[in-house]
């Protein structure tokens, strides 16, 4: 109940120590901090909510003695900079939430780590089911998203390779994980470890045998261009005996499996951590790309047509050639309007099987996809969050592939289209820089192109 909360807050959340006696104060029991983890995980949805507000609002930042420090700085700007260093460390020690202490207490305490992980993906939970909109939790957030950057920066994580000898409970868990392409049987889970392939995984010694983050790696002769002819089923070949076949290496998916350390940018770390490693393993290998699926392309593609529909500029989108074969193609029963012949179309996966069809979809659905990746954003960023994580690690928007994904799912969520966002290791920061600063997407000739198609038929 509420009286039990307010009672456990007020006896372990340690009032911050007097500046001065800052260094001095003994750090509190540890059985306050494993107190409140039991106590927390008692707790159902709802409570942790009201309990979590409580934490953020009311043993934050001491409010009242920031504001009077911070009239003190005013009053010492003219004074010696001795003087205004010491009272700008003073107002910085103030701005320490209260609470900050009681989260370093239990970082330190057994599963204390992995307990905070898992607390702020609690916390970015209530944020973005808007379940409490109080700036204290947005607070909170803050707080423990640096507090889990610092202890999750690059150089405190072990890069792990994944293969058929690894423990089984990892195995377990890379499959269970794998969130791009659904690890179907145990067969098929062998494959991806087994030749030709690699998979990485980053862990910390905080949180044994937890993949955080897990890439999986397609070494291929040159940059693939369809997911099934690295997850399909074919034989496994017996060996990796034919080096010289191996000159790319195609990241195909990448997962990070704990909620709460989103903006960590564990990923983006892997990726650059893997390619040096593959480097030092195949100092010949000069490509690397991913193969990426397209969520959302589909659901955006049809959210167009049917405004276009809307407005009646429907023959916007094709040109009149390509109207044409659409009609022909679908024999739709004549006063349809094409645009719903298409959008039924493309509704359905039937398509992809006749050639003839797929022939008049292709120039479409390439450009419009271009268009979807490339020209589509969203505060300024690339819409589509794949193309997002790729472009913010400076990768290049570098090939789109028709029939890359013929699986159901691939041609439900992007008429099985995929994209090669390519690493070209030394204009990624660069390009990063450019994309995070300028939001200026880098993109190949053919994507250019592709884009330019689409605007001249769309008169954008
Ligand atoms: C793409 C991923 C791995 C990026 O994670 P990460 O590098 O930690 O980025 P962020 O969460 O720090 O912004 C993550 O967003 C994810 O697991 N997405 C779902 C699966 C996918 N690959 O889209």
């Amino acid at each position: 109940g509420v009286t039990g909360m307010e009672e456990i807050l007020a006896r372990v959340v340690a009032p911050l120590p007097t500046y001065e006696t800052r260094d001095k104060s003994p750090p509190p029991p540890e059985s306050n901090s494993l107190d409140f983890m039991h106590f927390y995980k008692s707790l159902d949805k709802e409570d942790r909510l009201s309990f979590l507000t409580k934490l953020s609002q009311d043993f934050g930042v001491d409010h009242k003695s920031v504001s009077e420090l911070a009239v003190k700085l005013l009053d010492t700007q003219l004074r010696d900079l001795a003087t205004i260093l010491q009272v700008e460390d003073r107002l910085r020690y103030n701005l320490t939430p209260r609470y900050k202490q009681l989260l370093n207490h239990i970082s330190r305490v057994e599963g204390g780590v992995k307990f905070l992980v898992d607390l702020r993906a609690d916390v970015l939970e209530i944020i973005s089911s808007k379940a409490s909109e109080s700036p204290h939790i947005k607070d909170l957030n803050g707080t423990l998203k640096s507090l889990l950057s610092e202890w999750f920066s690059v150089g405190l994580l072990r890069l792990e390779r994944i293969t058929w000898q690894s423990p089984c409970e990892i195995l377990q868990k890379i499959s269970q994980y794998e969130a791009v392409h659904p690890v179907r049987n145990w067969t098929d889970l062998k494959r991806r470890v087994g030749p030709y392939r690699r998979c990485y995984a980053f862990t910390h010694a905080a949180m044994p045998g937890e993949p955080l983050v897990v890439l999986h790696v397609a070494l291929t002769e040159d940059i693939s261009d369809n997911i099934q002819s690295i997850v399909r089923e074919f034989a496994t070949l017996h060996s990796e005996e034919d080096v010289n076949k191996i000159n790319a290496a195609i990241f195909y998916s990448i997962s990070s499996t704990q909620a709460g350390l989103q903006g960590v940018e564990l990923g983006n770390y892997l990726i650059k951590r893997v390619v040096r490693e593959l480097q030092s393993e195949f100092p010949h290998m000069a490509q690397f790309s991913s193969l990426s699926p397209i969520p959302g392309f589909s659901s955006w593609l049809q959210g167009l047509l049917s405004q276009y529909r809307k407005e009646g500029r429907g023959s916007d989108l094709l040109s009149e050639q390509e109207w044409r074969e659409v009609e022909q193609a679908t024999d739709s029963p004549s006063g349809t309007l094409a645009v719903d012949a298409l959008r039924k179309l493309i509704g359905t996966s039937e398509w992809l099987r006749s050639e003839r069809l797929s022939r008049v979809l292709e120039p479409v659905l390439m450009r419009l996809c271009a268009w979807y990746l490339y020209g589509e954003k969203r505060r300024g960023y690339a819409l589509n969050p794949v193309a997002n994580f790729h472009l913010q690690n400076g990768a290049t928007m570098w090939r789109l592939n028709w029939h890359a994904d013929t699986s159901p799912r691939g041609v439900a969520n992007s008429c099985g289209i995929m994209v090669n966002y390519r690493y070209f290791l030394s204009e990624t920061s660069k390009n990063s820089a450019l994309y995070l600063q300028s939001k200026v997407v880098v993109a190949s000739e053919q994507v250019l192109g592709l884009v330019s198609q689409f605007q001249k038929n769309s008169k954008l």
